[in-house]
Order: C-alpha cells, then sequence, then structure tokens
C-alpha cells in the first residue's frame, strides 16, 4: 500500500497542506502528532509535561511503524521532530512510501509559528528573539534528518492550495 508522508519543521505547513492533499485526491490523511495524542489520551503538552519527551519520542516512533504497516493507502503528516529519532529517516526511504519534505526557511517559519507556539512544547515558553535563534539552529541540526526524504517541495511564499499542485506534481 503507497504512503504519502509529509515531513519537517513545525510550521511548515504539514497538517494544513495533508488535510488539503486528502480533500483533493481522496486518499484518508493521519495526522501522527493527533493519533499521538488520541493514544495517549492527553495533548502532547501533557505527554511532555507528565513523562518527558523520550516517552514522548518511543511512542511516536512505534506509532509511525503502525501507520506505515496498515493495509490502506495513506497521507501520513508527520510531526516537526519524526524524522530525527529513534532511526525514523530510513523509513522515509521505504519502497512503498513516497516521503516529501516540505522546505520552509527560517523567516517563514518565525513568522508563521510567532504567534503560534502554545501548543508547541519546545518552543511555547521562548521570546521571540529567542525563537527566531532556536529555529535557525534547530532547523540547521535537523536539516540532514529532513533530507533523508525522496523529494523535496519548497513551500516559502506558496499558497496551500499552489503547494498542493506541487506535491502533485512531484508525485505524477
Ligand atoms: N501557504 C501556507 N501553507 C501552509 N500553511 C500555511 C500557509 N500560510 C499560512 N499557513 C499557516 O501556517 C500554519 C502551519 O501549521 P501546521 O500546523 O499546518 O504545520 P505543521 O507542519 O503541521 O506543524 P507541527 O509540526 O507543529 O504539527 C497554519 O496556521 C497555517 O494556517
Ligand atoms: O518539532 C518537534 O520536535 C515537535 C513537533 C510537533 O509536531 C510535535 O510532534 C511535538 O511538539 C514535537
Ligand atoms: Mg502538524
Amino acid at each position: 500500500m503507497k504512503k504519502i508522508v509529509l515531513l519537517g519543521y513545525m510550521g511548515c505547513g504539514k497538517s494544513t497542506i495533508a488535510q488539503n492533499l486528502s480533500k483533493i485526491t481522496n486518499i484518508p490523511f493521519l495526522d501522527l502528532d493527533k493519533i499521538i495524542e488520541e493514544r495517549a489520551k492527553m495533548s502532547i503538552n501533557e505527554i511532555f509535561e507528565k513523562h518527558g519527551e523520550i516517552y514522548f519520542r518511543k511512542l511516536e516512533h512505534e506509532i509511525f511503524v503502525e501507520l506505515l504497516q496498515s493495509d490502506e493507502n495513506n497521507i501520513i503528516g508527520l510531526g516537526g521532530g519524526t524524522p530525527c529519532y529513534a532511526n525514523n529517516h530510513e523509513l522515509l526511504k521505504g519502497e512503498n512510501v513516497d516521503s516529501i519534505y516540505l522546505k520552509a526557511s527560517i523567516d517563514t517559519l518565525y513568522n508563521r509559528l510567532v504567534y503560534n507556539k502554545s501548543k508547541r512544547p519546545l518552543i511555547a515558553n521562548m521570546d521571540e528573539e529567542e525563537m527566531k535563534e532556536f529555529i535557525a539552529k534547530h532547523l540547521f541540526d535537523r536539516s540532514f534528518y529532513y533530507n533523508q526524504s525522496k523529494h523535496k517541495v519548497v513551500v516559502d511564499d506558496r499558497s496551500v492550495e499552489e503547494t498542493v499542485q506541487d506535491i502533485l506534481r512531484v508525485l505524477a
């Protein structure tokens, strides 16, 4: 079964783009963060607070593997950190996987996240200055893992609809 896997930094648009891609293609969309929250019966913020990040990463890996093994065609939106832990980046190269890195610049990410950080525990308590520096360094550290993806789509200055069309072109 084919799995279209969208990955990239927090705020690059994985959830937003995947929802729209799902509507156009009629391929069901699974949001890994949302499924983790349903399974744990708590928000990602609460998982980080109560059990810590290592617990979250373990759960994230187990559920990602499970989603890849299901018998359905799916679009899977990953969490921002998913490819960077537990060798998940190796799973992006699987035979039945079309992995797509939604590549956004530091400025794009900052502008999208600055008023939208409360549900993202890694940046929730940072001021604006701190956040910009954090995104720059963090994105640099994570790029190695994101670049293991089979395809790359640049999302800067693109509308949701344009990015969806760019993805369809890459997959054609
Ligand atoms: N052209 C665009 N493409 C995608 N998202 C956009 C665009 N313009 C603005 N946005 C906004 O940017 C935000 C992207 O957030 P979204 O939750 O989709 O990202 P994400 O990659 O799933 O983040 P996370 O890893 O934290 O789950 C949304 O608020 C969305 O409305
Ligand atoms: O970038 C990250 O490490 C994260 C991104 C979110 O999607 C969530 O998976 C969680 O907040 C961690
Ligand atoms: Mg998301």
